[in-house]
C-alpha cells in the first residue's frame, strides 16, 4: 500500500501511515490527506504501518485478562473512586456510554480498568489544585505482577503514536505540521481495557455491550479482538455497520474535540459495541484495549478559522479539553 490508496473495507478505510515518519514532507502530507478524507466521510479509519510493537499489546492484553479473571472483591480494591476520577475498576452495569446522549438505558455489559498519565513532576501545573482530576495518580492492583510496567510502556508508545497522527491531522487540515504540538505536550489521555463477558442470559431490552456514543477527545486508538458482538459505526446514511477486525491493524476514530476544532468538517461518529447474536454457541467473551488521546487540560478548543466559511458563525463556543472531559465523565454515570 505504498501508494497510499485507501482500501475501502465496508465504510472504514485502511490507511498505511508508514510515510508519516518519512523525511519527505510530500509523502507525509499524502498520508495526512488520506486521513483528512476519512475524517470528513466517517471519522473512523484503520491504520497499518503504525509501529506499535506486538509485545506491548500482549503485555496489556495478558495482564488485563488476568486482572478481570480475579474475584470481584480483589477487583473492587481498585474501584474507581467517583465519576470524575476515571482511575481503576468499573464493574459490569455500573455505567452506560449512552447516558452521554441523554438516553436512558440499563447499564452497559462491560467491565473496565482505566489509567491516566503517570508523569511524576513537582510542577504546580500537574497538582490536583490546578489540574483537577486530570493528573490524579493511578491505582494499581497488587496482582497480576507486571501490570503497571506493561501498561505504562503501552501508554507511552500509544501517546507517541497519537502525536504522530496529530501531525498527520495538521497536514491534512493544511495547518503548520506542528500546530497541535504545544496543545498535546502535557496530555490527559487515558488507557482502558474493556472486557465484555460471555453473555449467558439475554441482555435486558435496550442493554448493549457498550451503548451508542461519540468519544470525547482528540482521537482514540482501539486494539479490537475477533469475537462475536463487536464494534459498529453509525454511518451518515443511518446504518450500523460492523468494523472488520484486520490482524495487525488498529482502529482510529476522532472524538468530539476534533469535530469542534474543525467546526464539524470532521465527523465524530457515533459507535457502539453490539451484543453477540444469541445463536452463537461458543464463548462470546471479548476484550479491547482503548487509548483515548486527550489534549492538555488547559488547551482551548475552538473552531479553526480555516474551517469557518467567511460570514458564518462558528458552531461551537470555546471550551477547554479538561472541562469538556470532566463534563462527559459525570454524564456517563448519570441516568438520563
Ligand atoms: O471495545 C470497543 O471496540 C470500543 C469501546 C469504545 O467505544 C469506548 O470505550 O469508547
Ligand atoms: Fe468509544
Amino acid at each position: 500500500m505504498s501508494d497510499h490508496t485507501a482500501v475501502i473495507q465496508d465504510v472504514v478505510p485502511v490507511i498505511d501511515i508508514t510515510d508519516l515518519r518519512s523525511d519527505d514532507v510530500a509523502r507525509r502530507r499524502a498520508v495526512g490527506k488520506e486521513i483528512d478524507g476519512a475524517c470528513r466521510e466517517i471519522g473512523f479509519f484503520q491504520i497499518t504501518g503504525h509501529g506499535l510493537p506486538d509485545e506491548l499489546v500482549a503485555g496489556v492484553y495478558d495482564t488485563a485478562k488476568e486482572f478481570f479473571a480475579q474475584p470481584m472483591a480483589t477487583k473492587r480494591e481498585v474501584a474507581q473512586p467517583n465519576p470524575k476520577t476515571v482511575r481503576g475498576y468499573t464493574a459490569v452495569g455500573e455505567q452506560a456510554f449512552a447516558y452521554n446522549e441523554d438516553t436512558s438505558a440499563p447499564g452497559d455489559l462491560h467491565e473496565k480498568f482505566d489509567v491516566g498519565p503517570h508523569v511524576v513532576s513537582d510542577d504546580p501545573y500537574f497538582s490536583i489544585e490546578n489540574a483537577g482530576p486530570h493528573f490524579i495518580p493511578n491505582q494499581w492492583p497488587s496482582s497480576p505482577a507486571g501490570m503497571q510496567q506493561a501498561w505504562e510502556s503501552y501508554f507511552e508508545a500509544a501517546d507517541d503514536l497519537c502525536r504522530l497522527i496529530m501531525r498527520g491531522f495538521a497536514l491534512g487540515l493544511d495547518l503548520p505540521e506542528d500546530f497541535f504540538a504545544d496543545k498535546i505536550d502535557k496530555d490527559i489521555s487515558m488507557l482502558r481495557a474493556i472486557h465484555y463477558p460471555h453473555q449467558e442470559e439475554p441482555p435486558a431490552p435496550g442493554q448493549m455491550r457498550a451503548g451508542a456514543h461519540t468519544d470525547y477527545g482528540s482521537l482514540t486508538i482501539v486494539r479490537p479482538e475477533v469475537a462475536p458482538g463487536g464494534l459498529q459505526v453509525f454511518t451518515q446514511d443511518g446504518d450500523w455497520v460492523d468494523v472488520p477486525v484486520i490482524p495487525g491493524a488498529l482502529v482510529v476514530n476522532i472524538g468530539d474535540l476534533m469535530a469542534q476544532w474543525t467546526n464539524d468538517e470532521w465527523i465524530s461518529t457515533r459507535h457502539r459495541v453490539a451484543n453477540p447474536p444469541r445463536d452463537v454457541v461458543a464463548d462470546t467473551e471479548r476484550m479491547s484495549i482503548v487509548f483515548f488521546h486527550q489534549p492538555n487540560y488547559d488547551a482551548v478548543i475552538e473552531p479553526l478559522p480555516t474551517c469557518v466559511a467567511a460570514g458564518e458563525e462558528p458552531r461551537y463556543a470555546p471550551t477547554t479539553s479538561g472541562d469538556h472531559l470532566t463534563m462527559k465523565f459525570e454524564k456517563t454515570h448519570q441516568k438520563a
